[in-house]
């Protein structure tokens, strides 16, 4: 979990030497914190493999425990879940604090909204300041109580009723973790649970659930919607679960690789799923020299090893429904962006604002502190490079991972060292970012030595 007495830790990235070598990110995220959580409602016991060992997943750890399944780890990335099958969850003795995962507090809340016991979740600064209303209103339709501050922010209580209601609940907002609370919270519901989602998001919660013998199905809509039913208060089989490499850590050697000038790095094992695989697509799009070898399916998930030389970059224009795929690269994109020749325009960026920072606000300060170009738009961002004399600046990273690794990479390829106030939150998704990344040759340092 999250250590508020720790103090930001400032750290520096200035020019490097070419990135080279095979490195391996740890597992997926989205993948992990879902395995505990389903491990958790299976009856019997659930071998995980390549688990992401990062706080958000250990927060979800924490939590399923605290509901009542046993989780432990038996090796580097190896855990076992024994599960309390569905509609077995336990009331939770002390108030489940969630640090700064905003996927894990969103399932939790669906998992615990339908069962008759009162949850306190509470969160870092970050996940305080982020909207939970999105998955509160549809556990109201299903019964659910919520007593929270003002605007449905975090700490807040939640009860489940004696009986929840299935509900069909159109998602407002392209969100998985909107998706996926409502499907879990379906899973204790008696009769058919329908979720519509007009725009596709990543789909990791239907496929695992399709795996652990759940009662879903999914088709289209003739306005082109997927409607998911699920027919909740069935058993759900334990499955042994080999989490892919996570594309979202992937994203920063990927880019690093492409602007540090002689660099040739391979990412193996990484998780290729179409919902993801957005910022390779732009990359391409952009001139990037990128190859997937050794395609494979692992688990009902394509995975695959991907190779990046660096390359000249021009820019492009990313189409808003692109989005959901890579919703959370475009923070390292704007990276790339500043090294591509003239402009890149990202747009449909809306969710970015609520993200652990306010991301399009964030990366615009950040671009500018370090002379980039860069234009904020109410949801898009424009970028145009390349920029002739690049870093110097220091980046607030308001507590976020993605905005403390993204402008670490930036000054992978600065003539003067980028600085970030904070890198403390890498450890929410991706521990092994400065291990690896000086394992390719990255060099990173205290602020004030410049790196
Ligand atoms: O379901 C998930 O695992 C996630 C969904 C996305 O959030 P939204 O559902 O808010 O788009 C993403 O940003 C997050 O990192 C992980
Ligand atoms: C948005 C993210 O995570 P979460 O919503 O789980 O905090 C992210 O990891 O970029």
């Amino acid at each position: 979990m999250s250590t508020p007495n720790a103090g930001p830790e400032p750290l520096a990235a200035a020019a490097s030497r070419p990135l080279t070598g095979r490195i391996r990110v740890p597992g997926d995220k989205s993948i992990s914190h879902r395995a505990l959580m389903f491990g958790a409602l299976a009856l019997g016991e659930t071998a995980i493999e390549g688990l992401l060992e990062g706080e958000d997943v250990l927060g979800t750890a924490s939590a399923m425990r605290a509901f009542g399944a046993s989780v432990t780890r038996t090796g580097a990335g190896a855990w076992r879940v024994s599960g309390v099958g569905v509609g077995g969850l336990l009331e939770p003795e002390g108030v489940i604090d969630y640090g700064n995962a905003g996927t894990g507090v969103r399932l939790a809340m669906g998992l615990a909204g339908s069962h008759a016991f009162a949850t306190t979740f509470t969160g870092d600064a970050s996940l305080c300041r982020r909207p939970m209303g999105r998955v509160l209103d549809p556990l109201r339709r299903m019964g659910v109580q919520v007593l929270a501050r003002s605007r449905d922010r975090l700490p807040l209580t939640i009860k489940g009723p004696s009986v929840p209601l299935p509900i069909e609940y159109r998602v407002p907002v392209p969100s998985a973790q909107v998706k996926s609370a409502v499907l879990l919270a379906a899973l204790n519901t008696p009769g058919v649970t329908t979720v519509i989602e007009p725009v596709m998001t990543r789909d990791h919660t239907e496929r695992m659930l399709k795996a652990f013998g759940a009662a879903i199905e999914i088709e289209t809509g003739e306005d082109g919607a997927r409607i998911i039913r699920l027919e909740g208060q069935r058993d759900l089989k334990p499955q042994p679960i080999v989490v892919p490499g996570d594309p979202s850590s992937a994203a920063f050697p990927m880019v690093a690789a492409l602007i540090v000038p002689g660099s040739d790095v391979t990412i193996e094992n990484v998780l290729l799923n179409p919902m993801r695989t957005g910022l390779i697509e732009t990359l391409i799009e952009m001139g990037g020299d990128i190859t997937i070898e050794n395609r494979r399916d692992v688990g009902g998930e394509t995975v695959g090893d991907i190779r990046v030389r660096s390359s000249r970059l021009k820019g492009v224009v990313v189409p808003p429904e692109r989005a959901p795929s890579m919703i959370d690269e475009y923070p390292v994109l704007a990276v790339a962006a500043a090294h591509a020749e003239g402009r890149t325009v990202m747009e449909g960026l809306g969710e970015l604002r609520v993200k652990e920072s306010d991301r399009i606000a964030a990366v615009a300060a950040g671009l500018a502190a370090n002379g980039v170009a860069v234009e904020e738009g109410p949801e898009s961002l424009t970028v145009t490079g390349p920029t002739a004399k690049l870093g110097g600046g220091t980046v607030k990273t308001h507590l976020d991972h993605r905005i403390a690794m993204s402008f670490l990479v930036l000054g992978l390829s600065s003539e003067v060292a980028v600085a970030v106030d904070d890198a403390g939150p890498i450890a929410t998704s991706f521990p092994e970012f400065r291990t690896l990344m000086t394992a390719l040759g990255a060099s990173f340092g205290a602020p004030e030595t410049g790196a």
